[in-house]
């Protein structure tokens, strides 16, 4: 399936969808429905393990497109950031995990589309943060929530009140991206990691993503709860025996699909 703004193609067992909206990727209805559909299209090909996010050019996401912002009004800017959060639960609650490969600047929606992903790493050159204030707004697609599941409070509070911009090793000191590469390699890590995601059981890379997600919107007693559920229903999985299996004749375990 193609799409106007995103390029979604196959590596091995990982989907790697692109943002192509020159010249910095910025985020407007139709950008952001065709994320959500390449997104779709990985939850339902279940040969797929992984997924990388990316841009291309220099930015990552250079945040909401300002020139769509002159022509909405308040009951337009709320409706975006209805549409655009729907958007984004598509990615935190994707099937398999979701890498953020931030090839260049992550800037205001493109920070909060960052954080819609399991984990990032960052190009050497990318600046990385919530510029909405120097605007005028505050983030509007879980910027104000979401920043506190990465960072602690006053640290997320004082980049929302500064907008600064953070350096990708900046952002990797204070935890919002993981690690930093060098200019133009972002995919081909992001790559490297996926490939052992995708040599794990997928039944428990998916069973550990839902129960991690579980924890942000519940509390710690229900998170235990429900991570019993999740884990001891892994023991009735093929995936399970030939992990056990596998360890005991001193072999690597064998996923591949039948
Ligand atoms: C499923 C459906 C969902 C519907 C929802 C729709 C999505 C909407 C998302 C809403 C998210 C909620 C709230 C979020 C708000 C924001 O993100 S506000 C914007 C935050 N971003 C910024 O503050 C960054 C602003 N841009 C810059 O700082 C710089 O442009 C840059 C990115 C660092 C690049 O600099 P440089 O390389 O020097 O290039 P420039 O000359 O500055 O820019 C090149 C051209 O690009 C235009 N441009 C840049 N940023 C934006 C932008 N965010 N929106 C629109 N256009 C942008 C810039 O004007 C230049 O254009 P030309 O002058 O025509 O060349």
């Amino acid at each position: 399936m193609s799409y106007q703004y995103v390029r979604l193609e196959r590596v091995g067992a990982t989907g790697v969808v692109t943002i192509a909206n020159p010249p910095v990727n910025a985020l407007h209805p139709d950008v952001a429905a065709d994320i959500e559909s390449a997104a779709r299209q990985v939850e339902k090909d279940t040969s797929l393990r992984s997924m990388i996010l990316t841009g291309e050019g220099r930015c990552f996401v250079a945040g909401g497109d300002i020139r769509y912002f002159t022509e909405i009004d308040r009951r337009g800017a709320a409706d975006m950031a209805l549409r655009v959060q729907r958007m984004q639960n598509v990615l935190f609650d994707l099937r398999v995990p979701v890498i953020a490969a931030i090839n260049g600047h992550a800037l205001g929606g493109g920070l909060e589309l960052l954080l819609s992903c399991d984990f990032a790493l960052a190009e050497e050159q990318a600046k990385i943060g919530v510029t909405e204030v120097q605007l005028g707004l505050i983030p509007g697609a879980g910027g104000t929530q979401m920043l506190f599941s990465a960072l602690p409070f006053g640290t997320a509070k004082r980049l929302l009140f500064t907008g600064d911009r953070l350096t990708a090793a900046e952002a990797a000191r204070w935890g919002l991206v993981d690690q930093v590469c060098e200019q133009g390699t972002s995919v081909e890590v992001a790559l490297d990691i996926a490939k052992r995601i995708n040599s794990a059981g997928p039944l428990a890379v998916e069973a550990a993503k839902r129960s991690a997600n579980f924890r942000l919107r519940h509390s710690l007693d229900e998170g235990h709860r429900r991570e019993v559920d999740i884990f001891s229903a892994l023991f009735e999985t093929t995936d399970h025996r030939e992990g056990i299996t596998a360890f005991l004749e001193r072999r690597s375990p064998n996923y591949e699909r039948k």
